[in-house]
């Protein structure tokens, strides 16, 4: 008999990705390679990038939720840094930890070489300080095994992939953490809605050419709150579970952003307005919203607001072992 609950529903009614089964033996091994070599190791799942509504299943257009990836990968540099295991969800081809100094759109790595007097292909001289710490960031976690590349590509497969690794997750209890900053889409169409071919802009009808101009009308159904059950069903409630709030108007963010933390029972919201999302965020916790604000004159690195969260996780794991959790 089909379930009343909408979440269910969902997962009844619209299918599992195809790399989903790879995707949680790699998580299942990392988890355990983790936990085998240092039990302590905290496990930090980021999301990052946007996800995409298909408006056909052979799909040639879909709507797209914005995000650079720009948070996802900044933060995820940190985490490893900070001694944390990153398991990185993300949008394909979407900006990635390390790489994303050197992406193809924006900074050309191209740019950074030149040909030396002996022939060979070299970094400009002024670029060697600055791509030596990114290299040797970069092979560290590699040769540690500290970052778990997993893509996805629209919010179906997002959600399938959140709900397996939040499961995954959960005998990591309080040294799991989830780091939720994807721009995930709030609507959808469901798959027995879903267009299987191209939609035409005309069509053809005795021969004769109609429809040039038609208006495409699309109905799309609410993305089940899957925030609420996975900080209540899928995840461990030891974790901490950290979500990000975008809006573009300044005067509904810190609402929006407690509402959210009401409604969901998490930990933390992180709230950021789409202008100035690079320099400045919000931490807003029940009683509290505290802003942390790159100065100005460093505005061409990107906030992640890592710094205050790290410790606030530490905090969170060190008092749940004295059984009092007061993040
Ligand atoms: C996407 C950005 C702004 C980063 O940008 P790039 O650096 O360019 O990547 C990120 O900081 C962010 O706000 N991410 C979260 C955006 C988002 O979709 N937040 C949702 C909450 S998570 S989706 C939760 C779902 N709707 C539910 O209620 O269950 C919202 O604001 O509503």
């Amino acid at each position: 008999m089909a379930t009343e609950d909408p979440q269910a529903q969902y997962f009844e009614n619209n299918p599992a990705p195809k790399q989903l089964r790879k995707h949680e033996a790699l998580v299942r091994e990392f988890i355990e390679y983790h936990i085998s070599t240092n039990p302590e190791t905290r496990i930090v799942l980021v999301t990052s990038g946007g996800t995409t509504v298909p408006l056909e299943n052979q799909t040639v257009r879909f709507i797209d939720n914005f995000s650079a990836g720009t948070r996802g990968a900044t933060s995820a540099e940190y985490f490893v840094r900070a001694g944390y295991a990153v398991i990185f969800l993300h949008r394909e081809y979407s900006l990635l930890p390390y790489s994303r100094h050197y992406s193809h759109s924006t900074n050309c790595f191209l740019d950074f070489m030149e040909g030396s007097a002996g022939g060979d292909v070299v970094v400009r001289q002024e670029y060697q300080m600055k791509m030596k710490q990114v290299l040797e960031e970069y092979q560290y976690a590699k040769k540690n095994r500290l970052l778990l590349m997993l893509p996805y590509v629209t919010v179906n497969e997002y959600l399938f992939e959140l709900r397996s690794l939040a499961t995954l997750l959960q005998p990591v209890g309080s040294r799991a953490l989830f780091y939720l900053a994807a721009a995930v889409s709030d609507f959808f169409i469901p798959r027995d809605r879903m267009e299987e071919h191209k939609i035409q802009s005309s069509t053809v009808e005795n021969g004769k050419k109609t429809g040039n101009g038609t208006q495409l009308v699309i109905n799309l159904d609410p993305v089940p709150k899957f925030l609420s059950t996975l900080v209540h069903s899928w995840a461990s409630r030891e974790s901490m579970i950290v979500s990000f709030k975008l809006e573009t108007d300044p005067n509904l963010l810190v609402s929006k952003a407690e509402q959210a933390l009401h409604k969901y029972g998490h930990d933390l919201v992180i709230g950021n307005l789409l202008t100035t999302r690079k320099w400045e965020v919000v931490f807003v916790r029940t009683g509290e919203e505290r802003w942390v604000r790159v100065p100005k004159a460093k505005r061409s690195r990107s906030v992640s607001g890592i710094e205050e969260l790290v410790g606030r996780a530490d905090k969170k794991k060190d008092a749940a072992k004295k059984d009092e959790v007061d993040l």
